[in-house]
């Protein structure tokens, strides 16, 4: 494999800090023991909020009827896609039984989990599209309970169009209160909630690094790192179209990798060329974001062939890959690890992570070698039964006594033997022993 880096990255992507992690771990151990009243304290002082944290149906009408109509149109509409697309998940998760031999019959089942906790970020952005993307899916999935938590912004708490996201994709309650304390309030049942079988959702790195702490007792979705692209690009892709889709998504933070391989140099040429430009296009933040994640961890890497440039990609495991090239088939049919794929220069990573249907709550940091992005599931718990009649019992019993005398586990083999026919010697003693 031949690649040529026309631009490298200066610096390694971020790993969760230590001074995170123990910040983390400290907040937690408090929270576990004071509960709300230390999650009040921690909503205070770093968000500044003094309100109260479970947001009222009054409050939620009065800001459903503040949110502009085209705006509402627009959630609803993505709404849609997000959780029909759900929905179209969850009939392929089926329950099924087999009869594996005369008289031993199997199956499986698809529970969804009591309760689920929806981390939806605040912070710099107003994450909407992320409440639709967790709570639509938990919902279509079957959980009953879920309770949806984000940051105040500001003195207004939870922005308006956010609670609308959250209320019509289905949250059973929503608490404004954000971060480690707002983590802890659905995985410990603070404020009304019960205690979550699950947190999803994305976040900072305080967010993932709770989850990731709380890990075992409550279940997560993935742990989540800050966002990246690849973008692979043939001769007939267009320099400005693959310009502007890496420029959208460094604009996540400064954290944010985004790469580009190609097997046409004057593309890769054109792109470079073009992306400080438009960068600096950008308003305030999102310019500084920007700038620092293309400056530090930007990638242009030039190919020999599209084999290489599929090589690449599975390598780098992309949170989203974007092909925009010629023989979409080939490529959809040849890559085989990123959290989610956009095939054509019609489609977008934006469109992804705001409307189109597949959920955006996707692995990032090449975990995507190992795992797929939030799905229905993630909700489910795929449990198995097993039911034995009397045409397999006495089989059954001999394999078993046998497997677990080999592995000499003896009380093992007596569960077995108890149930052959006629039962074994040691059975048969201890029974007339006992009279
Ligand atoms: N991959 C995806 O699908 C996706 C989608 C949307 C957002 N995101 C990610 O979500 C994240 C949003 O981050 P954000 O910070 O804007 O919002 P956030 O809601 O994740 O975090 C805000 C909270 O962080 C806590 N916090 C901030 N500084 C702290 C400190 N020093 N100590 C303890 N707690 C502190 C505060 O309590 C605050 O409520 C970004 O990393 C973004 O990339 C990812
Ligand atoms: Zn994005």
């Amino acid at each position: 494999m031949t690649i040529q880096f026309l631009k490298s990255a200066t610096e390694q992507p971020a790993q969760t800090s230590a001074d995170i992690s123990d910040t983390v771990q400290v907040m937690l151990a408090r929270l576990r023991t004071g509960g709300a009243q230390v999650a009040l304290d921690y909503a205070q002082r770093l968000d500044g909020w003094q309100g109260d944290i479970s947001v009222t149906s009054d409050q939620i009408a009065q800001a459903v009827a503040r949110v502009p109509q085209d705006l509402k149109d627009d959630i609803q509409w993505a709404h849609e896609n997000i959780s029909r697309f759900a929905a179209a998940q969850r009939a392929t998760a089926q329950d099924m039984q087999v009869e594996l031999r005369p008289g031993l019959i199997a199956g499986q089942r698809q529970i969804p989990l009591s309760a689920a906790g929806c981390y939806v970020p605040g912070g710099r952005y107003t994450h909407i599209a992320s409440a639709l993307m967790s709570i639509a899916t938990a919902r279509e999935a079957g959980v009953p309970d879920i309770t949806a938590c984000s940051p105040p912004n500001g003195a207004q708490g939870i922005p308006d169009a956010m609670l609308y996201a959250m209320h019509l994709a289905g949250a059973t309650r929503i608490l404004c209160i954000g971060g480690v304390q707002g983590i802890a309030a659905m995985a410990f049942g603070l404020f009304g909630a019960p205690p979550a079988d699950i947190l999803v959702g994305p976040g900072n790195a305080y967010v993932a690094e709770a989850k990731r702490q709380l890990f075992g007792p409550v279940g997560i979705d993935m742990f989540a790192g800050p966002t990246d692209i690849l973008v692979l690009a043939d001769e007939t892709a267009d320099p400005e179209v693959v310009a502007v889709d890496l420029v959208g998504q460094a604009e996540h933070g400064a954290t944010s990798p985004v790469w580009l391989a190609t097997t046409h140099k004057p593309l890769a040429d054109a792109v470079l060329a073009r992306i400080p430009h438009l960068i600096a296009d950008l308003p305030g933040p999102n310019r500084e974001a920007a700038e620092i994640a293309w400056r530090d961890l930007g990638e242009v890497a030039l190919c020999d062939t599209r084999e290489d440039m599929a090589q690449f990609a599975d390598d780098r495991a992309a949170e989203h890959l974007h092909v925009q090239a010629q023989d979409l088939p080939w490529w959809r049919d040849r890559l085989r690890a990123y959290g989610s794929l956009f095939l054509g220069e019609d489609t977008s990573v934006a469109f992804g992570d705001k409307a189109a249907g597949p959920n955006h709550v996707l692995p990032t940091s090449g975990a995507a070698r190992y795992t797929g992005g939030l799905s229905v599931h993630k909700f489910l718990k795929t449990v198995t039964w097993q039911k034995v009649d009397d045409r397999a019992r006495p089989d059954l019993a001999r394999v078993s006594a046998g497997i677990s005398r080999a592995e000499r586990m003896e009380g093992h083999a007596r569960s077995a033997d108890i149930r052959l026919d006629p039962p074994a010697l040691s059975t048969r003693i201890q029974r007339e022993a006992q009279g």
